[in-house]
C-alpha cells in the first residue's frame, strides 16, 4: 500500500521542493499538502481528526516564517495537531500515531515542545551552506550510509535551538548532527535530532534546497527506520477496524472518512497539490462570443531575409518608425542585448483592441471601438478567463505568401504550422517565432500580490494605471536576430482578406526601403524615407527629478534587517521610486481620443535613447492613451510553450556595478561571495517551489551564471519546468507565480506583507510587475519590469507628465546599508540618465 505523507505548510516558499524530494524517494509516497491555518482547533478536536491520523503514515511539519514561540500568529494548526498526536502516547489505549518529521520551523517546534529553548542566532543564516558534523548516533540513524561524506546543507534560519546536553528536564532528544562551523558565539548549532523512543525526526536545515547534499538519502533513512513502526501502526488500525473493542475510534475512522475526503479535496493528488490552483470560478462569465470570426480566420505569413551585414537594432528602430506611419500605435518587445534573440512588434489600425482591469473592480474594459465595451467580472478569475478566450482564436488556415514556386502562395492548416513550430523547438532550434499575434502588455505587482498570493493591498491612493493592461494584436512582425529573418503575420476574418494580405506586402515593401537595409545592400538611402525617420529623432524635454530620500531608504533597510533577524523573512527586496516630472506640451491639438503622433514620437525618442544607453534583452515600448512603459529589463520572468508543456524562468539576484575600469574577473570575485550567492540561491529555491506546483519536473539548467550588461554585471540562474500537469497552461503558471519572487524575497507571502509596511503602503504599480506577450499558438514570454520608466497621465495639452522609475535590491542578513543604497542607485542610474542627458 502506498505510503501516505501529510505535509503541513506554514506558507513557506520552499514547500513544494520538499514535496518533490519526498515524491522521488524509492518508496514513492503520496503527498498531501495542507496549509497550517486549515487545521483549526475545531477540526483537530473533532471526530475527523482520528481519521486524518489513521490515513497518514508520516506527518511533516514544514518550514516557514516566524517563530515557534509565537504559536498564535506563526504556527497555525501545528500546535493542535502536535498535542493531539502526543496525547495518544500519554493516553490509556495504545494508539500508534504517525511518524513525525520536522523541517526548520518544524524542527524548532518539536524541540521546543521538549523544553529546549529557541533563541535568535547571533547572525541569521539565510541561503548559506554548512557542513554537518554527524554524531555517533546520527551515523547509525538519519545519516546512515553517509559516513565520510561532506554533507553540505543549506540553512534558512534566524532562530536556533539552544541544545544543552546537561538539560535539567527530562531529555528525550538525541542530537544527530551539528553544524561543523561555529557561530559568532563560538557554538556549533544543532542541525538534526530525533526522539529517544518515538519515531520523531527533525532537521534544522533545508534538505530540499538545490545546494543541499544527500537530502534524499537522509529521507530514505526516515522511511527505513520507521518501517517497523508503520507496519505495527497499520496492523493496529486494521485491528481496530476488524474488531469492536474501540467502537468510538472505529466509527470516527470509518464514518468520517468521507468528511475527510471533502476536507482534503483539491489538495490531495499524487504529488499534484494545487491548493491555490486552478481557480474554480463558480459563476462563469458569459462567454465572450468570438464565434463570428472563429470559423473564417486566416493567418498570413510572409518571410523576408535581411542582408548579412544589416544592423538589427537599427533595423528594428527604422521598421517601427516606418510601419507606424501607416499602421499607427505599436508595441515593441525587443531583444536589444544578448541573450535575447528575437524582437516582436504588434500593430493595429487606428483603434487598438485593448483590455484594462483595475483591482478590485467588478468589470473589465475592452476598448476596440470608440465606445468601450465593459465586461462584468465576479473576480480576477473571470478577467483571466476572458483574456484566455480572446487568445483562443480558431484559425482555419495558414497562407504562406509567396512561399511556393514562382512566388505563389502555399496553404497549410494551423495545426500543421503548430506542429512544425513544436518540432523545431523540441529539437532545440530557435529558428521560428514564438509570437504570431495575440496579447501584449503588462500585469502590475499588485495584481500578483492580490491574485497570486491572496494578500490584500491596503494602499490609500487609487491605482494610477490599470493592474492588467493588454492589447490584442492581429498584425505582428517577428525578427530573428541570429538568422536575420523577418516574419510578418496577420490574421483576421476572411471578409477582410484582401486588406490584410495587402498589409503584409506593404510591410515587406517598406523593409526594402529602409535606409539600414539599403545601406547593407550597398544602395543609397531614399530621401523621403530618411526624412520620415528623422522626425522621430526628437529630444526629451528635461524633467524635475525627485530621488528617493537616502535616510528613509536606509531606515527601510534597518527595519528589513530586523525582520530578517526575527525569522519573519529570509530575504526582502526593498524598493523605492524616483519621480520625474516632465513638462511641456505633448498634444498636437488633434483633439481625438487616440494617441497623437507627437505623444508617440516623444516617448519613442526616449526609448531610443534608453536603448542606446542601456540595451537589455527584454526591452519594451508600450504606449497607450493614459500610460507608457519604456523598459530595459535584463530579467526574464517566465517563458512558456504549451505545445511542449514547458516553461523557463531566469531570476536575477546579485548585482555589481560596471564601469570602464571594472573587469569581469573583479566582478566575478564579488559575485562569488557568500552574500551574493546566498541571495541568488534563495530565489532559485523559491522559483523551483513556484514551478513545482505546475510542472512534474523542475530542473536548474544554469546556477548563478554571470551576465554582463552595459552598466551592471548580474548573477543569473535558469530554472526549467517540463511536463506541465494536465490542464495547466502557461497563463496558469504566470498567474500562480506572480509577483516575481526576485522582487519580493522569501518566503514570498510574509515578505510581501512586510514590504507593504516598509514601503509605506505605496503601490509599486507596473514596476516589479511583468510585461510581455501571450500568443495565439500557445507561447508566452514575460520579463520583470525593472530598469524601466512608466508614465501616468499624459492627456490634454501642456500637462505635466509624471514618470516613475523604481529601483531596489535584495536585503539579506549580510547586507551593508550603504552598499545597498549604492546598489539601488546603480540600478536607477541606467534609466535615469536618459532624463538627465537631454
Ligand atoms: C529591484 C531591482 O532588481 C532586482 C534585484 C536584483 C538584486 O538585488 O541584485 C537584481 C535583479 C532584480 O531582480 C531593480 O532593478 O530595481
Ligand atoms: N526556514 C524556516 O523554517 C525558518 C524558521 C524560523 N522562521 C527561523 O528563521 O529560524
Amino acid at each position: 500500500m502506498t505510503l501516505q505523507v501529510l505535509l503541513i505548510d506554514s506558507y513557506d516558499s520552499f514547500t513544494f521542493n520538499l514535496v518533490t524530494l519526498f515524491r522521488d524517494l524509492t518508496v514513492h509516497p503520496e503527498i498531501t499538502v495542507v496549509p497550517s491555518a486549515h487545521l483549526t482547533p475545531a477540526y483537530v478536536s473533532s471526530h475527523l481528526f482520528p481519521a486524518l491520523l489513521a490515513k497518514f503514515d508520516v506527518i511533516v511539519i514544514g518550514p516557514g516564517p516566524g517563530t515557534p514561540l509565537q504559536e498564535d500568529s506563526d504556527m497555525g494548526g501545528i500546535p493542535h495537531v502536535w498535542r493531539a498526536i502526543d496525547k495518544y502516547y500519554a493516553g490509556s489505549y495504545r494508539w500508534v500515531p504517525p511518524v513525525v518529521f520536522g523541517v526548520c520551523l518544524g524542527f524548532q517546534w518539536i524541540l521546543l515542545a521538549y523544553g529546549h529553548p529557541v533563541v535568535r542566532l547571533p547572525r541569521p543564516r539565510h541561503g548559506l551552506i554548512s557542513v554537518l558534523d554527524v554524531t555517533e548516533e546520527g551515523k547509525n540513524d538519519l545519516f546512515a550510509g553517509l559516513d565520510g561524506k561532506d554533507i553540505e546543507c543549506v540553512r534558512y534560519h534566524s532562530l536556533h535551538v539552544q541544545y544543552d546536553n546537561d538539560f535539567a528536564g527530562n531529555n528525550d532528544i538525541v542530537p544527530l548532527a551539528w553544524s561543523r562551523d561555529e557561530n559568532e558565539e563560538g557554538q556549533k548549532v544543532l542541525m538534526a535530532a530525533r526522539h529517544k523512543t518515538r519515531p520523531y525526526w527533525a532537521v534544522q536545515y533545508h534538505p530540499e534546497s538545490i545546494c543541499s547534499k544527500y537530502g534524499a538519502q537522509m529521507l530514505e533513512n526516515v522511511f527505513r527506520l520507521s518501517e517497523e513502526h508503520t507496519r505495527l501502526r497499520r496492523q493496529w488500525i486494521n485491528k481496530v477496524l476488524e474488531q469492536d473493542h474501540l467502537p468510538l475510534l472505529k466509527a470516527s475512522i470509518l464514518e468520517r472518512q468521507d468528511v475527510l475526503e471533502t476536507f482534503l479535496q483539491g489538495r490531495q493528488h499524487r504529488c499534484k497539490i494545487l491548493h491555490k490552483w486552478p481557480h474554480q470560478s463558480a459563476n462563469r462569465l458569459e462567454t465572450r462570443d468570438r464565434q463570428a470570426d472563429i470559423a473564417t480566420t486566416t493567418l498570413f505569413q510572409y518571410i523576408v531575409d535581411l542582408p548579412e551585414n544589416v544592423n538589427i537594432s537599427q533595423f528594428v528602430t527604422e521598421l517601427c518608425e516606418q510601419v507606424f506611419e501607416f499602421s499607427g500605435v505599436f508595441s515593441l518587445l525587443e531583444s536589444a542585448a544578448a541573450p535575447g534573440s528575437w524582437s516582436y512588434m504588434g500593430f493595429n489600425e487606428a483603434i487598438p483592441h485593448r483590455f484594462t482591469y483595475y483591482i478590485p473592480d467588478p468589470f473589465l474594459t475592452e476598448t476596440s471601438t470608440l465606445q468601450p465595451q465593459v465586461w462584468t467580472v465576479d473576480s480576477i478569475d473571470d478577467v483571466w478567463e476572458l483574456l484566455a478566450s480572446v487568445i483562443d482564436v480558431n484559425i482555419s488556415q495558414v497562407v504562406q505568401v509567396g512561399c511556393g514556386p514562382n512566388n505563389t502562395d502555399t496553404r497549410i492548416s494551423f495545426d500543421q504550422l503548430k506542429e512544425i513550430v513544436r518540432r523545431s523547438r523540441e529539437s532545440g532550434l530557435d529558428e521560428l517565432p514564438s509570437f504570431y499575434g495575440g496579447l501584449v502588455g503588462y500585469v502590475s505587482y499588485e495584481a500578483g500580490v492580490v491574485d497570486g498570493l491572496n494578500v490584500p493591498v491596503d494602499h490609500e491612493s487609487p491605482a494610477e494605471v490599470p493592474d492588467i493592461d493588454m492589447t490584442f494584436y492581429t498584425r505582428s512582425i517577428a525578427v530573428n536576430h541570429n538568422s536575420r529573418r523577418v516574419f510578418i503575420h496577420t490574421f483576421e476574418e476572411q471578409n477582410f482578406v484582401a486588406i490584410y494580405r495587402s498589409w503584409i506586402l506593404r510591410v515587406a515593401e517598406c523593409i526594402e526601403m529602409l535606409p539600414e537595409v539599403r545601406r547593407a545592400k550597398g544602395r543609397p538611402a531614399k530621401e523621403r524615407v530618411g526624412a520620415a525617420i528623422a522626425k522621430f529623432n526628437d529630444k526629451k524635454i528635461p524633467g524635475d527629478i525627485r530621488l528617493p530620500d537616502k535616510d528613509e531608504y536606509l531606515a527601510k533597510i534597518d527595519l528589513a534587517k530586523e525582520y530578517l533577524a526575527s525569522g519573519d523573512s529570509y530575504e526582502l527586496c526593498v524598493t523605492d521610486q524616483t519621480v520625474v516630472i516632465e513638462k511641456g506640451s505633448l498634444h498636437d491639438g488633434s483633439g481625438d481620443s487616440n494617441i497623437s503622433f507627437k505623444e508617440m514620437r516623444s516617448d519613442w525618442a526616449f526609448y531610443k535613447q534608453m536603448k542606446a544607453m542601456n540595451p537589455a534583452p527584454y526591452s519594451c515600448f508600450f504606449r497607450s492613451k493614459k500610460s507608457a512603459l519604456i523598459g530595459m529589463s535584463p530579467e526574464r520572468f517566465l517563458r512558456w510553450d504549451n505545445n511542449l508543456g514547458e516553461c523557463e524562468l531566469r531570476p536575477i539576484k546579485g548585482t555589481v556595478k560596471r564601469t570602464s575600469k571594472t573587469t569581469l574577473e573583479e566582478a566575478t570575485a564579488k559575485l562569488k561571495t557568500p552574500k551574493e550567492q546566498a541571495e541568488n540561491l534563495m530565489i532559485v529555491d523559491l522559483i523551483r517551489h513556484d514551478v513545482a506546483q505546475f510542472c512534474e519536473n523542475v530542473e536548474v539548467t544554469q546556477l548563478m551564471g554571470i551576465e554582463t550588461y552595459k552598466n551592471v554585471y548580474q548573477l543569473v540562474s535558469v530554472i526549467k519546468g517540463t511536463n506541465m500537469r494536465p490542464g495547466v497552461t502557461g497563463a496558469d503558471i504566470l498567474r500562480g507565480t506572480l509577483p516575481p519572487g526576485s522582487m519580493t524575497g522569501a518566503p514570498k507571502k510574509r515578505s510581501v506583507e512586510i514590504l507593504q509596511e516598509l514601503e509605506g503602503h505605496r503601490r509599486r504599480g507596473i514596476y516589479s510587475g511583468v510585461s510581455g506577450y501571450w500568443d495565439i499558438m500557445g507561447h508566452g514570454d514575460w520579463s520583470v519590469v525593472i530598469r524601466s520608466a512608466f508614465s501616468v497621465g499624459g492627456q490634454g495639452t501642456d500637462v505635466e507628465r509624471i514618470w516613475k522609475i523604481g529601483a531596489g535590491g535584495a536585503i539579506t542578513a549580510l547586507s551593508d546599508r550603504e552598499e545597498e543604497w549604492e546598489e539601488m542607485k546603480t540600478k536607477l542610474e541606467g534609466t535615469l540618465r536618459v532624463f538627465q542627458n537631454v
